[in-house]
């Protein structure tokens, strides 16, 4: 699937490029039209960059998204105990951020000096969306702590159904039989799991830390889902990738700062450095390979979701992020053998069932808008003509 964002616009914006392609050697303009009409292009699936850096975005995703969560869960596996160590991790990454930042300016793909289009309102907005991440970030590690990874992958899948209910509350998204279909099926799976806890705990962990473990990871599931609409609207004045990475760069210090304080407050730092040296049952070497490897993917994964919501939608990225969940349930599987009794096929066909629904859901939708683009471009030509032909004059 390549979706394109602003299909409707998609001509209308190649038009605005030609004319802004003049303009690209001149520093960049105070008026914000003239500013949507140089970046205009990066979200425009007519660009030459757009499915490079979809492509790009989609493996950032892919191997993030499953490589953090097994990494994470490696942790608890190996007398790693902090929740707070967890949770710093996912977003102490944030330097990282300086290259896709800085890079198109340096290497000279751009014109565009980092940070400039910034106002208050984007500083203000990034940074409560950053502590919203931060809280994600640990609700998440009680989660992937007290569940076998599978589980709280399967859990985790909940999100869909919040998305679309967030998207319908935040950017009216319509709901939709095959929608609400999807929304039934993955809370039903979400509910036999929980039905099925008795069964499925592991070694030191009791039904109350089941518990916790399972409405943190829903929990998470629900900060996330109303993240990625508020991505969505935000991204609407947005006309560049690289402003893009930098308001992750803004969320993920916030994050970090929330992280920050927590490792002291709970004595995270003193405790990483001890098992490092005395508890991980794997030994000092790789316990700091370990903390690096998974600082390095967790911003992999963060940088692919928020690069997917800006290229598309946020329906489509929380599409594109919840279905390599299920990869992260074949990863429980695979490396470390987590049992897969019937509860757990049950709830795993529900959560395809409903996901293939959404995706089916989504493909009519595009099909069907796709055509009344078609109809309108063709009402709509015959007045642009003349506007195309009078700036080829003036110019
Ligand atoms: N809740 C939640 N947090 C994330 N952090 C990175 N990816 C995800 C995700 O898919 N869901």
């Amino acid at each position: 699937m390549a979706p394109s964002k602003n299909n409707t616009s998609d001509d209308t914006e190649s038009i605005y490029q030609e004319a802004a392609a003049e303009e690209v050697d001149q520093p960049l303009p105070k008026d914000n039209k003239m500013q949507e009409v140089v970046h205009a292009d990066q979200k425009s699936s007519s660009n030459k960059r757009y499915k490079p850096l979809l492509v790009i975005n989609y493996i950032m995703l892919f191997v993030g998204t499953v490589s953090s969560s097994m990494l994470s869960k490696y942790y608890f596996k190996h007398k790693g105990e902090s929740k707070w160590v967890s949770t710093w991790v996912q977003s102490a990454g944030f330097p990282l951020l300086i290259i896709p930042i800085c890079a198109p300016y340096l290497l000279k793909f751009t014109k565009r000096k980092p940070f400039t289009d910034f106002n208050p309102k984007i500083w203000i907005l990034s940074i409560f969306v950053g502590i919203m991440l931060g809280i994600n970030n640990l609700l998440i590690s009680w989660g992937i702590s007290y569940l076998p990874v599978s589980t709280s992958n399967l859990v985790l899948s909940s999100q869909l159904a919040f998305t679309l209910i967030f998207s319908a509350i935040i950017v009216k998204q319509k709901v939709t039989f095959l929608n609400l279909n999807c929304v039934i099926l993955i809370t039903l799976s979400s509910i036999i799991l929980a039905l099925n806890s008795s069964n499925e705990r592991q070694s030191g962990v009791t039904h109350e830390k089941y518990l916790i473990g399972f409405f943190c990871t829903i929990g998470a599931g629900l900060l996330f889902a109303s993240y990625l609409p508020v991505m969505e609207i935000i991204y609407k004045k947005v006309y560049c990738y690289e402003m893009v990475m930098e308001m992750q760069l803004i969320m993920q210090i916030a994050a970090t700062i929330l992280a920050t304080i927590g490792m002291t407050w709970d004595g995270g730092f003193s405790q990483m450095k001890e098992e490092g040296q005395k508890v991980f049952d794997k030994g000092p070497t790789i316990y700091w390979v370990y903390i690096v490897s998974n600082v390095v993917t967790w911003q992999l994964c963060f940088m692919g979701t928020a690069g997917m919501v800006f290229l598309t939608t946020s329906l489509t990225g929380g599409i594109c992020a919840t279905a390599l969940l299920s990869m992260n349930v074949l990863g429980g599987l695979v490396f470390y053998r987590e049992g897969f009794g019937g509860f757990k096929a049950v709830s795993t066909v529900l959560c395809l069932w409903g996901f293939c629904s959404y995706v089916y859901g989504m493909h009519t939708k595009m099909v069907e808008e796709k055509a009344r683009m078609r109809i309108n471009m063709n009402e709509t030509s015959s007045e642009m003509v003349p506007i195309v032909v009078n700036r080829g004059v003036t110019h």
